[in-house]
């Protein structure tokens, strides 16, 4: 009797594409983008353009952040949730950065925070946010040639924002499995994942299974789909379920670059991707109210279907 095979996450290399890639580059891995998107919701993106080096740094200078003191980091405050500081919650603390992908975002942050300043911590998050952004441009832009919505492609890149979210799960010095951040789909529309030595998350398949998450190289990324892409493509991609457990005396450090709909902005599915096999799941919504109910009606299951579901 043989062991079952380890499951693991379908594993796409974009160490060669480009959004100026040529066409035969460019197909291969989208259509490896959309089986994994479809069956999983979710792959590990292998991407070398963030220099080791970098990722260590910004490590180390997360690390330095949650070292702060409490009051300080809870001087980073916002109205909106999940962005600014949020913790400490058992082992979970994170800092939101909403906008990321502007400087003076950063720097207000960094105000607050390093009121001398702290130029490394500011260079290495913009170098880094370039590069994961163009990640996130070229993953959306192959998704929405693959269910052939290209002609959306402005408006959709257009209507986003990004936010990053560093995160922090303390080593619970057990070797028993804590939870670090509970099972949950993630609300937005792609979140790219980028974590320290110490793994933990779980990803769980269509069929319940819980998939263990252990980057195979150094360069890997975790890509996860959320239940306002799920709403967009009018369920054309899967979202997955997902948590982090952790253990052991080490903490487990996270950096996220969520893509989140602007304020305001209507998420409508397009009317070519409803159809008499797909008919429309959502009615029309404001991905910023979804989020105020999310945060005032506990941890429902289905939120989104109870929110706004046909
Ligand atoms: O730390 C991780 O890898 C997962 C974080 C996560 O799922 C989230 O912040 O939504
Ligand atoms: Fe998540």
């Amino acid at each position: 009797m043989g062991s079952e095979p380890e499951l693991k996450l379908p594993i796409i290399d974009f160490s060669s594409v480009d959004l100026e890639s040529n066409v035969a580059e460019w197909e291969s891995v989208k259509s490896q983008v959309h089986i994994a998107l479809e069956e999983y919701g979710c792959f590990e993106a292998v991407f070398d353009k963030v220099p080791l080096d970098l990722r260590k740094a910004m490590f180390l200078e997360v690390e330095e952040l949650f070292n702060l003191p409490l009051l300080t980091k809870q001087r980073v405050v916002s109205s909106r949730p999940y962005h600014g500081y949020v913790g400490p919650l058992q082992l979970y603390e994170s800092m939101g950065i909403e906008d990321v992908d502007f400087h003076d975002q950063v720097e207000s942050l960094i105000n607050i925070l390093w009121p001398q300043g702290k130029p490394s911590f500011s260079k290495n998050l913009q170098y880094f946010t370039e590069q994961v952004t163009r990640l996130d441009k070229m993953i959306r832009k192959m998704i929405l040639e693959s269910l052939g919505v290209e002609k959306y492609l402005d408006e959709h890149m257009n209507s986003t924002n990004y936010l990053a979210r560093l995160i922090k799960y303390e080593g619970p010095q057990t070797n028993e499995a804590k939870v670090g951040i509970a099972e949950h789909t993630d609300k937005n529309i792609f979140t790219t994942l980028c974590q320290n030595q110490v793994d933990g998350l779980e990803v769980q398949t269509k069929r319940g299974e819980w998939i263990k998450c252990k980057p195979s190289t150094p360069n890997s990324f975790v890509v996860v789909t959320g239940d306002t892409l799920y709403a967009w493509t009018n369920g054309r991609v899967h979202t997955p379920v997902h948590r982090v457990m952790v253990s052991g005396n080490e903490a487990r450090f996270t950096i996220g670059l969520f893509t989140v709909p602007k304020p305001g902005f209507i998420i409508k599915a397009p009317e070519e991707l409803v159809t008499e096999d797909h008919p429309l799941l959502f009615k029309p919504f404001v991905q910023s109210e979804f989020m105020k109910f999310v945060r005032s009606s506990e941890a429902i299951k289905n939120a989104l279907k109870v929110y706004c579901g046909v």
